[in-house]
């Protein structure tokens, strides 16, 4: 193990995906080599809850956790972070979009952007997982100036986890077979998750289903609405799947996606595939040493198309509303 922590941040650390997501930190499943340090965020009401949190933690004798800080303050939980997590957020209930959280979340990214442009480190990475996320994470870069935009992404890494999964089942293979999954677009329910790229064992996958409906009519609905049925079930949003998702997108970010591979990650646009400049939109990327690329020379059919620039319009409306709500 090198001797230096890696400084992550995690906002809403009280809430349930934090219950998940930082033990998973603590126990190395993001950086197993080196020593982790948790700044853990929350608004005041919370803090008695999240010293509770610590104090699990502490019984865990975890030996990678170097050092656990919690505060209210964004500016001295941010203080020299390599890494912020940005998963404080309300949540939606059951018939909610994530959409119709904008302006409740919104203000939260401006302020933590804002913090994390004045003390983060200098090699900071920014992942944000609160919904709204994709807009989320525009709010949080925009207030950010001194922060470079490609430092920001927001999850679809979860999707893309899901994606895998439903394929997977369908196929009999197993997910280790399945390879170049991409989501597109916006995390809700108008994302595209793309089979005509991904391959089962080596094998183009819409090729492999050779079932057009079940693409329409089963697996892009599933995926896409995947989250609405979870808290139909659950009663609440899903916790621990995102939680596994936001280390996965998190740890390929710093250390690299697998060769012959690529992940989901949406990240500010730079005109790629036809999505508009600036917006922060769902792509396939490959990632090295803490920075990322556009997959470059899909072809994109005209079904694909259609269902691109539905959720890239989308994302279009969410950047519109914000600006009118003075986020951004
Ligand atoms: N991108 C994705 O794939 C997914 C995103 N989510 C989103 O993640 C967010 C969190 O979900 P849960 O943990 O289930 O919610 P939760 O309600 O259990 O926890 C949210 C926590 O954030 C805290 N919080 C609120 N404002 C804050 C602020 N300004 N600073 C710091 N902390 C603050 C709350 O006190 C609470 O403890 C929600 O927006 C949810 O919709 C959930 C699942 C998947
Ligand atoms: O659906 C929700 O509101 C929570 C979420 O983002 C997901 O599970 O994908």
């Amino acid at each position: 193990m090198t001797s230096s922590p890696l400084k992550v941040a995690v906002t809403g650390a009280a809430g349930q995906i934090g219950y998940s997501l930082l033990f998973r930190l603590a126990s190395g499943a993001l950086a197993a080599d080196r020593p982790i340090e948790l700044r853990l965020l929350e608004i005041t009401p919370a803090l008695k809850a999240l010293e509770g949190v610590v104090m699990e933690l502490d019984d865990c004798a975890f030996p990678g956790l170097a050092g656990v800080e919690i505060g209210d303050d964004a500016e001295k939980v941010f203080d020299g972070v390599n890494l912020a997590l940005l998963v404080g957020a309300r949540p939606r209930g059951p018939g909610m979009e994530r959409g119709d959280l904008l302006e409740a979340n919104g203000a939260i990214f401006t302020t933590q952007g804002k913090a994390l442009n004045k003390v983060a480190a200098d090699d900071v990475r920014i992942g944000v997982t609160g919904n709204p996320a994709n807009t989320n994470a525009l709010i949080a870069m925009s207030n950010a100036p001194d922060i470079p935009q490609d430092r920001f992404s927001a999850l679809t890494r979860l999707d893309h986890n899901r994606a895998i999964s439903q394929l997977a089942a369908k196929t009999g293979a197993p997910v280790a077979d399945i390879t170049k999954m991409t989501i597109w677009g916006n995390h809700s329910a108008t994302q595209y998750p793309d089979l005509f790229h991904a391959e089962v064992g080596g094998r183009n996958a819409a090729e492999v289903v050779g079932d057009q409906a079940w693409i329409e009519n089963d697996f892009i609905p599933t995926v896409a609405k995947r989250g609405a049925a979870i808290i139909d079930a659950r009663g609440s949003s899903s916790a621990a799947s995102a939680a596994s998702a936001t280390i996965d997108a998190a740890r390929d970010w710093l250390f690299g996606s697998a060769e012959g591979d690529w992940v989901s990650m949406a990240v500010r646009s730079d005109g790629s595939y036809g999505v508009p400049e600036g917006l922060v939109s769902s792509f396939p990327v490959t990632t090295k040493g803490g920075d990322w690329s556009i997959v470059q020379g899909l072809e994109i059919d005209d079904f694909s198309r259609g269902r691109i620039d539905a959720s890239t319009a989308e994302l279009a409306e969410e950047r519109d509303a914000v600006k009118g709500l003075g986020l951004i």
